[in-house]
């Protein structure tokens, strides 16, 4: 099978955990694009979606899928994502899509995360792909010089501006060896809006594809 057939794969697969009646959390990327395609099939069961980018709210309105402000609702069943990397207590590298913020603050409003995956994103280590981390802009050397002297080497993703109006640095060379206190050790400079790191909002399942078919990790 196909990198592609296997997002398409598990993307079917996680539509075994949209709950009826309920609130669902949309993530962002070509396997959530998959992942909305197969909702289209059942959106009369769902009373909603919370979407983490434009590009995924759009595609969401064009199957006519309803999505809601995330300021007028409370709680979400669950947010089905993509991840960049994952590794095997389910932390997560995400924002190659530059939708991170947003990822993370409806990753926040769910009961659990699951993540679907095609197998080439599982790591024992995070740190293969370059951190994404997002910055206001007039802080973009200073969180530069910051993340070099945290041993990375960060380069701006130019021509990029996220949903929010701000940048992207992408950080190669981290061995991220302890995800969560390297989340908040970068979340805290100033003008670091979130990074990559998927730590603290870890994934509660992960639908993985595999040549064998959809594997189920929970974590
Ligand atoms: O974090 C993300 C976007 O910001 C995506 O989940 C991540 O980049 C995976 O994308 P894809 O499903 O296209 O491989």
């Amino acid at each position: 099978m196909t990198q592609d057939e296997l997002k398409a794969l598990v993307a079917k697969a996680a539509i075994d955990y949209v709950g009826a009646g309920t609130i669902i959390g949309v993530g962002t990327g070509s396997t959530v694009n998959h992942f909305i395609d197969a909702l289209a099939l059942v959106k009369d069961r769902i009373a909603g979606t919370v979407s983490s980018s434009i590009q995924s709210t759009e595609r969401l309105r064009a199957h006519g899928i309803p999505v809601l402000d995330a300021n007028d609702v409370e709680i979400l069943s669950v947010y089905i994502d993509g991840a960049d990397e994952i590794d095997h207590r389910g932390h997560m590298i995400k924002g190659g899509g530059a939708a991170l913020t947003r990822e993370k603050i409806v990753a926040d409003m769910a009961a659990q995360f699951v993540c679907i995956v095609d197998v080439s994103k599982q790591v024992d280590v995070l740190g293969r792909f370059p951190l994404p981390v997002e910055v206001i802009p007039m802080a973009r050397a200073q969180v530069a010089r910051r993340l070099r002297q945290l041993g990375g080497e960060p380069t701006w993703r130019e021509g990029v501006v996220t949903d929010n109006g701000n940048l992207i640095l992408d950080v190669r060379g981290l061995k991220i060896t302890d995800p969560l206190s390297m989340e908040q050790e970068i979340n805290q400079w100033p003008g670091v809006v979130t990074c990559g790191i998927f730590a603290r909002h870890k994934a509660s399942v992960c639908l993985m594809g595999t040549a064998q078919g959809v594997q189920t990790l929970r974590y």
